[in-house]
């Protein structure tokens, strides 16, 4: 076997039973004429925090995509391979049923809509559930972030950078998902409110929620995160426990780059 799909296959000594396994997948654009996946790896264990790493055009949103089941909707294809969700086989099945399942997305770039308010942008997030229970859960939302709470009958447009990446946040957690992912949502944010934001995204987690965090910025992740994937050219280049990652000298040279100290968000299961 090549090193390349060694470095492929996820490990297997890690605690939890396994919630989302990606196997060998590879994924095209264009009719085949741009390859964004190639035999990519990839597992989230029921209660962990899993990073996902990689500079631009790496292949992280494809991942994505492939597994929340928009990459129709984007000109993109499954070529090979297979992702499992809870025990079944869901490469092929539609984005609702994956909903359904417990599968919920945030978007890179919040698309929340501006005109409507805080209230009726979670709301739509719930739109399949009954009404009591999307009552129930706004709540839930509005004490995990408080801000939301003051806020809800505002323009979602009115709030500032890091409140409308809450409510992106927030709206993707009123399915009551069991499998949240998170695409870049420190993005274009001061650091400050990139530690709240990963405050929050443990605090979800803590609640039973397995994560699949997407982020560029190694240093706002792995101090979150349990496991980390490194995406380099559509392939898995590195994979491991997120604080081994962190102490390995060379990846920290390759990826953390002059990307600075860690933001101080602690998590005692991973940094002692
Ligand atoms: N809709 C699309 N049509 C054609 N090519 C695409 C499409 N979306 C992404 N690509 C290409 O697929 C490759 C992987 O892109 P992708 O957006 O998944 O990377 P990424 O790691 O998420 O990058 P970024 O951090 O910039 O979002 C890139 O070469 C990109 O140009």
């Amino acid at each position: 076997m090549s090193e390349a799909k060694a470095a492929a296959q996820p490990r297997t000594d890690r605690a939890g039973t396994e919630l989302l396994a990606v196997d060998r997948l590879s994924v095209s654009y264009s009719g085949g004429s741009i390859v964004a996946l190639e035999d990519v790896g990839l597992t989230v264990h029921e209660g962990e925090i899993v990073a996902l790493l990689g500079v631009n055009g790496a292949g992280k949103t494809t991942l994505l995509r492939a597994i929340s089941g928009l990459l129709g909707m984007h000109g993109g294809t499954v070529k090979g391979g297979s992702i499992r969700y809870a025990g079944r086989d869901i490469t092929g099945a539609p984005s609702w049923k994956r909903v359904a399942a417990g599968i919920s997305i945030s978007l890179e770039g919040r698309r929340i809509f501006a005109d409507l308010s805080v209230a009726d942008n979670l709301r739509a997030g719930g739109y399949t559930r009954p009404r009591a229970q999307t009552a129930r859960t706004m709540e839930e939302i509005y004490g995990l972030f408080p801000v939301l709470g003051k806020k809800r009958e505002l323009a979602a447009g009115l709030l500032s950078g890091g409140e409308q990446q809450m409510l992106a946040v927030g709206r993707a957690l009123m399915q009551g998902p069991r499998l949240l992912l998170l695409d870049e949502p420190s993005l274009g944010l001061a650091p400050l409110i990139v530690a709240q934001i990963m405050q929050m995204v443990t605090q979800i987690n803590e609640r039973g929620c397995s994560v699949l965090l997407i982020e560029q910025n190694v240093s706002t992740a792995l101090p979150v995160a349990d496991y980390a994937y490194v995406l380099e050219s559509r392939r898995v280049a590195h994979h491991g426990p997120a604080a081994a990652l962190m102490a390995d000298d060379r990846l920290r040279d390759l990826y953390l780059g002059s990307a600075g100290e860690p933001v101080a968000v602690p998590r005692e299961k991973v940094l002692p």
